[in-house]
This record gives C-alpha cells, structure tokens and sequence, in this order.
C-alpha cells in the first residue's frame, strides 16, 4: 500500500488532520509514518505493523469503503432529485408560458417576446409588426359541432399559423378564438400584408376533424412598431382596434390600424354611456312609417321606427346607436321601453278613434332570446289592454335559423298570446324553406335591396316575383320594404304584391305627424 493511502486511512480513523506531522514522514515509507503517528507498541521491531493494528486498520478501511457507497448512493440520490426538481421546475416553466391547448406561447411569454423585440428594433432602428386574429364565426363552429370539434380546430388553426411563419417569429394564442403573432424582423408594410393574406388563406381552408368539415375565416388588425405604439399594450391594443374594426367592415380580411379607428373606438364607448343616460332621462322617442295595401293604397299599418333625442349630438337614426346597444346589452331594456311605448300608443290612438290595424316593432336577435322577452310583452299587452292581433313581431331571418329548434318554440308561444310575426330583410340572410314552411309566420318583408333593383329583366324583379309567389302559396302577406319611385310600385301591384312602404308613400313620422298623415288620408 502506498504511504499516501495508510496516511489518508489515518487521518480518517482519528479524525483530525494530521498533515503538518506527516509531512516528513511521508518520504521515509509506510513504518516511518505510522511509527510518527501511532504509539510505538503497534509496531514490530522492524517497524512492520502488529497483526492486531493490521486487522483494526483493515476494518476500519472496509467500513470506509462501505461509508464512501453509501456517500456515492445518496450523491446519485440526490443527483436524480435534482433532475426530478428541474424537470418539475421545467414543466412549471413550460406551463406559465404556454397555451395547454395549442402549445403555443400565450401572453405572459408574448409579453417578454414583445419587449426583448421592442429593445432589439430600437438599438437597430427597425420594424416591427403585432397581428391580432380573431375567427370569424368560431362560435357558431362549438355551438353546432361541439367544445371537442371547436378544441381540435384551435389546435388546427395554431398549426396553420405556425407553418406559415419563420423562427423568430411567434405566434401565441391569448385564450378562446384569438391569436396575436409578432412579426420582430419586417422589411415593409407589403410583407406585413402579404404575410396577412396568406394566413387569411390557410385559416380559410377547409378543416376535417374526425370525419367533419369545417369551415372558418379569420380577421386580422395589425400595428406597426414604431409608427402605431412603442410599448407592447399599445401596440397589442391598436391591432386590436385594428381587428374590431375589421370585423364590422368585411370578415376573413386583414386591416392596418389607423388613428381614425381609435377615434372610432372611444365614439362608441361615449355612446355606450350615453345610452344609459338616453335610457333614464327617456330621450328616446319612436316615428312611425305607414304601410300602405297596395290593392286599396289605404293605410293598412306602421312600422315604429327608434329615434334618439341626442342632447349633443343630435337626432340619432338607429344604425348608429342599435348596434351598440345590441353589444352591451341595453338593447333589451330599450326593446322593452319601444314595447311598451308601441302599445300604449295604440291604445292612446284607438281613444282619440284612429284605428290602425297593425303596428309592428323590430326584434333584435338579444330581445329575441332573453327570458324576460314574453313575460315583457304580455304584461305590455295586458297593461295597455290592446289587442294582441294588432302587434307585429319583425324579426330577421339570421334570429330565427340560428338555433331553428328553439325559435320553433318561442315563436309557438308567441303566436299563443296572440301577435303575428314577419320576417324582415327577407331574401338577404339564409331560411331553410322547410322552416319557413313549418314557423307559425304571418308576414314576409321583402329587403330593400331587391326593391331598389326592382325591374321586369333584372334578378331581383325575378327574386321579387319568387316571394310574392311564396307568400301567395303558403298563405303569408308580403309587404315590399323601400319603395320610392313610381315604377316600384307600378311593379308591385302587377304582381299583386299585398302591401309596401317607403319614401314614395311617407318617410317615418313622429306620433302627432303620423295622426295628422293617417286622417289625412280619410282614414278613421
Ligand atoms: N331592435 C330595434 N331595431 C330598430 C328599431 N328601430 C329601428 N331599428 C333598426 O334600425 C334600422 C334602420 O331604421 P331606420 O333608420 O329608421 O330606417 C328605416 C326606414 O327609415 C328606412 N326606409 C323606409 N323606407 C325607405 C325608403 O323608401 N328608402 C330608404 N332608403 N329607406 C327607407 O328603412 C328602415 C326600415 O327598415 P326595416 O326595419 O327593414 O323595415 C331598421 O331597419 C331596424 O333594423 C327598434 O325599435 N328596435
């Protein structure tokens, strides 16, 4: 044994270091050294080691050797829960930065991207580019086909998106139906776009998910850095305003955030106010526009139409505060107040003896499908004491097909209590004609579109003449919405259209003008 290995063995078995006292020793063999160390009895006379300090030391060395395993085992023991930690502190990592559906980064991680490439365009006076993409009509998708299709369509789209980008891009999703990708090395706007109408492309193929078809478009905004925002929200935000805006314009298409859509963003979030204040201090008021039998040209009804008493901005039309209300949900208290102004009116006119047979109110898709819609309309009914037969429900053809079966059903009950029901904007949306057939409907209401192309050659002449034919057949009155000119109406009566409405006859008429035009006209 080399001196080295009984001096280590030494220093174990005292337990304290012995190096100074050793140091010389070392070179003159194994005797010398322990004859330094060990009381002399323990040695031989030819300073070999007694056969007892022998055994002692190698028992000691063996439970030396036995001590140094156990050291080995619990090194490896710890060594494996330190992978077992990194690999749980990993995961952990993985699952604070990534989308669990998609795999995709998701905002925190975006987040950082954002910055780091925010920090890089700035010190290399570059571009850089956000895209916000919300799916059109993704919705539609997981109510008809189900949360596992609308899941394993997500996961299609985040493929899609990923195969059409480089590697120092990202694309993460943020939850639900939206995906933002940051584009940290640009050139120019056109690459942006282009890169834009590529992705439009790919989200707008068709998709098969076990053994379905589905199909799906997306709408883009996009920001630019520096020029739209040099922080991440900001930017982020703008490609947002971006997208929205994009969304009321023309789906699966990319837009550039401009300021005027900013403008446009706070305009509607004023409005939003301004309603619930409209809806207080009651400045709404309605008009009413006549609809004339087109055999007789006697008034055979109105329709009431809303307008807004705007303290600072005026006289509202509808198409500029319905839309709103519509998002946030004030349209079902403002439906509720045209309810009840409708029937009172009625009731108001029937004292002073005008007796207008119909009076019909447009039904927002919201109203439509709100539980308090019926109870609503019955107490209205009843508070006011009109005959239900004399209000008419107008209510798009989108409302009712959108979930047929349970339109079915509360058109049922609405026919119970008594109203009739059109269905306006007819021949612009999409009806099964079997449904049609089957809704309890009194009523179709041609689009104005169709009026204002009205003519013997033209498709809408021939669109035109198909409703009329419908409406003959299964019963249903068909009242011509638009009509302006003489050669509209002339068309109409030809084929025996039942009744119209429009400029030709009367613009909407508040409640006093609208009483002045119907006695006007001889009418009791
Ligand atoms: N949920 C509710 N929606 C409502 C209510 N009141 C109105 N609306 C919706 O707003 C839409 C627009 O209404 P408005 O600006 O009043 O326009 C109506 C008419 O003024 C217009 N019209 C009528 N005749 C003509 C014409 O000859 N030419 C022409 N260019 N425009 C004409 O059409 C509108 C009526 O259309 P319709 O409802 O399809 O019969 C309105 O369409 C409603 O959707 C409300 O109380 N609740």
């Amino acid at each position: 044994m080399p001196a080295e290995y009984w001096a280590q063995l030494l220093d174990t078995l005292h337990q304290r270091p012995r190096r100074r006292s050793l140091r010389g020793a070392r070179a003159q063999g194994p005797a010398r050294l322990l004859a330094s160390v060990w009381p002399r009895q323990h040695l031989h006379r030819n300073e070999r080691l007694s056969p007892l300090l022998q055994q002692a030391l190698l028992r000691q060395s063996w439970q030396l050797r036995q001590a140094n395993h156990h050291l080995v085992a619990a090194i490896l023991a710890a060594q494996l829960t330190t992978d077992v930690v990194r690999k749980a502190r990993d995961q952990m990592a993985y699952m604070l930065h990534h989308d669990p559906l998609t795999h995709l980064p998701n905002r925190i991680l975006l987040m950082e991207r954002l910055v780091q490439a925010i920090a890089m365009a700035r010190r290399q006076n570059s571009c850089m580019a956000v895209l916000f993409i919300d799916l059109d009509r993704f919705k539609v998708i997981n109510d008809s086909l189900g949360h596992g299709m609308g899941d394993l369509l997500l996961q299609a789209v985040a493929q899609r998106l990923q195969a059409q980008l480089r590697t120092s891009d990202t694309a993460s999703r943020q939850g639900g139906d939206e995906f933002i990708i940051l584009l940290s090395e640009i050139s120019n706007e056109r690459g942006v776009a282009e890169l834009a109408e590529k992705l439009c492309h790919s989200i707008a193929q068709p998709y098969h998910l076990n053994g379905a078809i589905a199909h799906i478009g997306c709408t883009i905004g996009i920001s630019l850095f520096p020029a739209d925002g040099d922080d991440p929200e900001l930017l982020i935000r703008n490609a947002d305003v971006a997208m929205y805006h994009g969304k009321q314009r023309g789906r699966n298409r990319w837009y550039f955030y401009r300021t005027e859509m900013n403008l446009r963003a706070v305009e509607r979030q004023r409005t939003e106010a301004d309603l619930h204040r409209a809806l207080r201090l009651g400045e709404f008021e309605l008009y009413y526009q006549p609809r004339v039998d087109l055999a007789s040209l006697r008034i055979a009804g109105a329709e009431a139409l809303l307008r807004w008493h705007c303290p600072t901005r005026g006289m509202m039309a509808p198409e500029r505060f319905i839309p709103v209300a519509e998002e946030c949900g004030l349209i079902v208290p403002i439906g509720q107040w045209v309810l009840r102004q409708v029937c009172f009116q009625l009731a108001r006119w029937q004292q002073e003896g005008l007796q207008l047979p119909t009076l019909s109110i447009n039904i927002s898709t919201l109203e439509f499908r709100t539980e308090s819609f019926t109870p609503a309309l019955r107490m209205a009914l009843a508070d006011s004491g009109v005959d239900a037969g004399r209000i008419e429900l107008e209510i798009t053809e989108g409302v009712l097909m959108n979930d047929a079966r349970a339109s079915g059903t509360l058109l049922n009950e609405l026919k119970t209590i008594g109203v009739k029901i059109a269905i306006d904007d007819f021949g612009t949306g999409y009806s099964s004609l079997s449904y049609l057939h089957r809704f309890p409907i009194d009523v179709l209401k041609i689009d104005q579109s169709f009026i204002r192309d009205i003519d013997q050659a033209s498709d809408s002449g021939a669109i035109v003449n198909a409703v009329i034919a419908m409406g003959h057949s299964l019963g249903q009155r068909v009242v011509a919405e638009g009509i302006e000119q003489p050669y509209q109406l002339a068309f109409l009566r030809q084929q025996q259209c039942h009744e119209g409405q429009g400029f030709l006859f009367s613009k909407p008429l508040n409640a006093i003008e609208f009483a002045r035009y119907y006695r006007a006209e001889g009418q009791p």
